[in-house]
């Protein structure tokens, strides 16, 4: 499932994170990269332990916190600590696939990568190309969001970031492990949560919603693993 997820930042911070980051120490892009995508990646980066990366990192991960929408799509287990990337000058980052494990590196902790994000932070005006290509069973999606919004896409998915030719293309990206592993899995119970909440908006308690329920959390229980 790609999703796109709209203001997980809203305007103002999404200014307050962009005023933090021009004073972070921006670095060759490969430093988190495997052996096939350092070959194709030419972009610059924030070391994962910069405090200016953690800090903004860290707000990110607030805001997710909060978003109902997140919650119901990526049914988050462990969140990869959010990472910044910049591109210009005609850089950019060619096909490849996310790297299947991340250990984060203050605590050890592996992460298996289900999901990956990109949380665009400049405005698709402000720059030329840029483009996130996501390849997945249905053909090419062309993904340039707003500042502020982030799209969610299977990590399994072939992908690559098209040349910044003008301006800049700044970005926070990061990955996560779902509770539920399997793609098709989490699309159901996402695509049933959606039709309960909008049901239960036009119909108020109907009874069959009990129902309905009882099934997303029965599922829920048999496809988790915590
Ligand atoms: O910048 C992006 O949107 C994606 C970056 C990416 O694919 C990666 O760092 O693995
Ligand atoms: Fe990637």
């Amino acid at each position: 499932m790609l999703l796109h997820i709209p203001n997980v930042l809203d305007t103002e911070t999404v200014q307050h994170c962009r005023a933090r980051l021009a004073s972070g120490c921006w670095q060759d892009g490969r430093i988190t990269a495997g052996s096939q995508s350092a070959q194709v990646k030419r972009n610059l980066q924030l070391p994962d332990q910069d405090p200016i990366a953690r800090e903004v990192g860290d707000l990110i991960l607030t805001a997710l916190k909060h978003n109902g929408l997140f919650f119901s799509a990526a049914l988050p287990k462990r969140i990869f600590p959010p990472l910044f990337n910049r591109y210009e000058g005609g850089m950019d980052f060619g096909n490849h696939v996310d790297n299947a494990i991340r250990t984060i590196n203050s605590t050890g902790e592996l992460v298996r990568t289900d999901l990956s994000c990109t949380l665009f932070l400049a405005d698709p005006d402000e720059y030329e190309g840029g483009e996130l290509v996501i390849e997945d069973t249905y053909g090419l999606h062309s993904v340039k969001l707003p500042a502020g919004d982030m799209i969610l896409y299977p990590s399994t998915s072939l992908h690559r970031v098209e040349p910044v030719t003008q301006g800049a293309r700044l970005a926070s990206f990061f990955w996560l492990q779902s509770m539920v592993r399997s793609d098709q899995h989490r699309s159901m119970l996402f695509d049933l949560d959606m039709a309960i909440v909008s049901l239960r908006n036009r119909l108020g308690d109907a009874e069959e919603l009990i129902s309905l329920t009882s099934h997303y959390h029965n599922l829920l229980r048999l496809w988790a693993e915590i």
